[in-house]
């Protein structure tokens, strides 16, 4: 399921329970200022808490750590734009949906969001790919299953880490958006969400009204894994992530929270960000219901859990992006949540699953403190 969790959570809370109120404090204070715009960027300086490890972001770092408030470029791992568009500085600024009509994009920009890829562009792609592709060579893991890991992605610091089996890897090369630009969409001062802390660690929050049914924002994942990670990629996978992935995309990655146990010295912790907020997705032309890859998103993976969410998440091969699309209207302020498991199981099941593949006691509404 596309909608679910891929892999384990569990509860973990990033700041003392002071701090959080603080910053809470300070984001309602800010919030009842605005004017039901966004604010501009706002001084905060957080801690948090990632692996055992204590790391501090502050509103002058060049690196992509998601900061407590409304978001900025500068907070976000990948350039604004559109994946569908134009994106040099000539292009409009705001790409809204109001500015992109009548938009013509240039003829370089390949734009199949609604047509299947040709033979011609397989080729194509294949044949360009194959000549600059900075996919590593596959090599075999100890257990013998031959496993790559590709940077899909533009060579320019943006792209996505994916760990696959070398058949994904040949489709990923022949995808018109390996070495194209990724972008989150729409640009980051129209995406209608703000960071904050929750009863639950960090959480995503509605900055406006948003209307049922509407995208709220789409991304590219920072990191896309095989469910069928093997022991032997699993040892290794905290180094694999240093050599993998560019290093904005790898700040961001790391700044996810982690409620996985690790060895002395922090060793593990990465592997546990990822099954802490791997999203299930499929790498294929054609949907799959099994969704045998896993993807970590910076905003995405913000979102917490409810077994009566407002937003579904979704994947789009074809763009490479998931996106959280609301269910309901949502109002300003509310918090923004996903189900991790299946909604519509009964509500012993749905604790049993969470607690066993995602390591929390579910309190959320529906279920109630019990
Ligand atoms: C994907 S992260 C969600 C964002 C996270 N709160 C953060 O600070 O980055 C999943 C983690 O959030 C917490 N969480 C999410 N939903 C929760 C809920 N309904 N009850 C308790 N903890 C929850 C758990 O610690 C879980 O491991």
């Amino acid at each position: 399921m596309s909608n679910s969790k891929q892999s384990e959570t569990g509860a973990q809370n990033q700041m003392s329970p002071a701090a959080m109120a603080a910053l809470e404090k300070a984001f309602m204070a800010m919030l009842s200022s605005l004017d039901g715009s966004p604010a501009p960027p706002q001084a905060a300086t957080t801690s948090t808490s990632s692996g055992g490890k204590s790391a501090t972001t502050s509103k002058t770092q060049t690196t992509s750590k998601l900061e407590v408030g409304l978001l900025r470029a500068s907070d976000i791992a990948f350039p604004s734009g559109n994946n569908y568009y134009d994106h040099s500085p000539n292009a409009p600024f705001k790409l809204d949906e109001e500015e992109l009509q009548g938009y013509t994009p240039p003829a370089a920009v390949v734009d199949w969001r609604n047509r299947p890829l040709s033979d011609a562009d397989v080729d194509a792609f294949t044949r360009r790919s194959k000549m600059q592709s900075k996919a590593m060579p596959p090599s075999n893991d100890p257990r013998g299953t031959p496993f790559c890991i590709m940077s899909f992605g533009a060579d320019n610091g943006s792209s996505t880490a994916v760990f696959c089996d070398p058949p994904t890897r040949q489709l990923l090369r022949a995808h018109p958006l390996h070495l194209a630009p990724l972008h989150v969409e729409p640009h980051h001062s129209a995406i209608p969400i703000y960071v904050a802390a929750s009863p639950t660690g960090l959480g995503l929050f509605a900055a406006r009204r948003i209307e049922a049914g509407e995208c709220i924002f789409r991304e590219p994942p920072l990191l896309v894994v095989t469910q069928g990670l093997s022991s032997g990629v699993a040892m290794q996978f905290d180094d694999l992530i240093e050599k993998a992935m560019p290093p904005r995309i790898r700040a961001a990655f790391d700044a996810l929270t982690n409620c996985w146990p690790t060895e002395p010295g922090g060793r593990g912790a990465r592997l546990g960000k990822m099954r802490t907020n791997a999203m299930g997705v499929f790498l294929s032309t054609t949907r799959s219901m099994e969704n045998p890859f896993g993807a970590c998103f910076q905003l995405i993976s913000r979102a917490n859990h409810s077994c009566a969410p407002n937003v579904n998440f979704d994947w789009e091969f074809t763009t490479f992006q998931g996106s959280l699309v609301a269910k309901k209207q949502i109002e300003a302020g509310e918090e923004i949540l996903l189900c991790y498991v299946d909604p519509k199981a009964s509500k012993r099941a749905r604790r049993e699953e969470i607690l066993r593949k995602y390591r929390f006691k579910c309190t959320c509404k529906k279920c109630g403190p019990n």
